[in-house]
């Protein structure tokens, strides 16, 4: 049995697992949320042998990333299962930004750390806080490798007409501003997925992937690789998401920086955390959103439908760049559990091949499935990712190279 501890630490949170990676299953996961702040949250989860999952949650006060991580440690050695019977042999990091250095898990060194910490530029949001896990989890587990895994890495596969932003070229070389996308790890694992649903090889196949969570990105994959994908130097570019706005035109941050008054850290905090779904209705989560409209309210209406305007053409510009697709295939939090989303998303593209079948896509069924009538020329899939057992997959494949 291969356990690896799989850490995924936010801004705000720390979300973990530890899993048996040849049964693919999680031993115990949990989340820690708003690091920090003066009440936060903890939650130990603990799947039982009869299939039901033992939950234990509780309010805690986590200073930062090593009160978490001490935390995270003391639900293992309360509820289980015990890291000394069941002790990892290695801890996989999720990092955001890995720039054009990283495109492959990495071993965590010092020389590594300097990197993270130094792309950090390019990820404000993002790299401090995966570095602050790495640096406690290397407190808390001091023997065992830690790898990289980066959520940029899939998409460097990108070809320079994708990647590059039409601006002054040796302004733009100076400051490595360039598109890098982000949820790699999902999209990568996903589109595996999906071709082991269509019983294809992912080297033949053309997928547009829609990673639908908190943050949302689009990919297109062509042959198993990334070709084109909506999030861009950062992860603010692209879909409209639960508090990002995604695209915008650059000329409405210069014109409410002139006007408004915003400056750089106010411009920021308005695209990154109150813009999405959150600034269209005030609310960030998509239960909540679909709610709220299904009430009639007007704003929550207009919301979704930004929502779902912004996915269609992302579809439609995927559909143009690949120039023939096999499968769109839905996944995360929004992607496998909202098919309000599924449906508006794709509506009115029957012309162009692609039907969804309204009972397959309402129906309760859980894993890797087919929401499209079998006329449909374009496949359309749900399929859950598991981030988590991606980098665990590949913290082993680099700790066993
Ligand atoms: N049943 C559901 N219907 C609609 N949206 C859902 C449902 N379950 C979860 N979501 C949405 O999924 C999003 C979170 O997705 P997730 O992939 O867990 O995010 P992240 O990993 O980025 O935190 C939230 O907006 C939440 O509202
Ligand atoms: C990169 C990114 O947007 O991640 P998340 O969806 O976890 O916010
Ligand atoms: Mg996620």
């Amino acid at each position: 049995m291969s356990i690896v501890l799989v850490v995924n630490s936010g801004s705000s949170s720390l979300k973990y697992q530890l899993l048996d990676v040849e049964a693919g299953e999680p031993l115990a996961s949990g989340l820690i949320e708003r690091i920090g702040a003066e009440s936060g949250r903890a939650t130990h989860s603990v799947p039982q042998p009869s299939g039901e999952v033992e939950k234990f949650s509780g309010d805690v006060e986590v200073a930062d990333h090593d009160a978490a991580f001490e935390r995270m440690l003391a639900a293992f050695a309360e509820h289980g299962p015990s890291l000394e019977s069941s002790p990892p042999i290695a801890v996989g990091h999720r990092v955001v930004q890995g720039g054009a250095r990283f495109f492959e898990p990495t071993v965590v060194t010092e020389l590594v750390k300097i990197n993270i910490d130094e792309l950090s530029v390019l990820a404000p949001l993002h790299n401090p806080a995966n570095l602050a896990g790495i640096r406690a989890a290397e407190r808390a587990f001091p023997d065992v490798p830690h790898v990289a895994v980066f959520d940029s890495a899939f998409h460097q596969t990108m070809p320079p007409a994708a990647y590059t932003y039409a601006i002054d070229r040796a302004l733009a070389e100076k400051h490595r501003v360039r598109r890098y996308g982000f949820h790699g790890t999902s999209h990568r694992f996903v589109s595996r997925a999906a071709a082991e649903f269509l019983g294809s090889p992912v080297e033949e196949l053309r997928l547009i992937v829609l990673h639908l969570g908190n943050g949302a990105s689009a990919c297109a994959v062509a042959e198993g690789r990334s070709v084109d994908t909506s999030m861009g130097m950062t992860p603010l570019e692209g879909l409209v998401m639960g508090t990002r706005s995604g695209d915008i035109d650059p000329a409405v941050l210069l014109h409410l920086q002139r006007r408004a008054g915003l400056d750089a850290d106010a411009t920021d905090r308005l695209l990154n955390s109150r813009s999405g779904i959150l600034g269209l209705s005030g609310h960030a989560d998509m239960r909540d959103l679909e709610a709220a409209r299904a009430e009639g309210d007007p704003a929550s209406v207009v919301a979704f439908d930004v929502y779902a305007h912004r996915l269609r053409s992302y579809v439609g510009a995927y559909a143009a760049q690949l120039g023939r697709v096999d499968a769109i295939v839905f996944t995360a939090g929004v992607g496998e559990n909202s098919a309000g989303v599924r449906a508006a998303a794709l509506e009115g593209l029957d012309w162009f091949g692609v039907e969804v079948d309204e009972e397959r896509n309402t129906s309760p069924e859980r894993g890797a499935r087919r929401i499209s009538t079998d006329a449909s020329r374009t496949a359309v899939l749900v399929v859950p990712t598991n981030e988590e057992l991606e980098i665990a997959r590949q913290t082993l494949e680099v700790v066993h190279a």
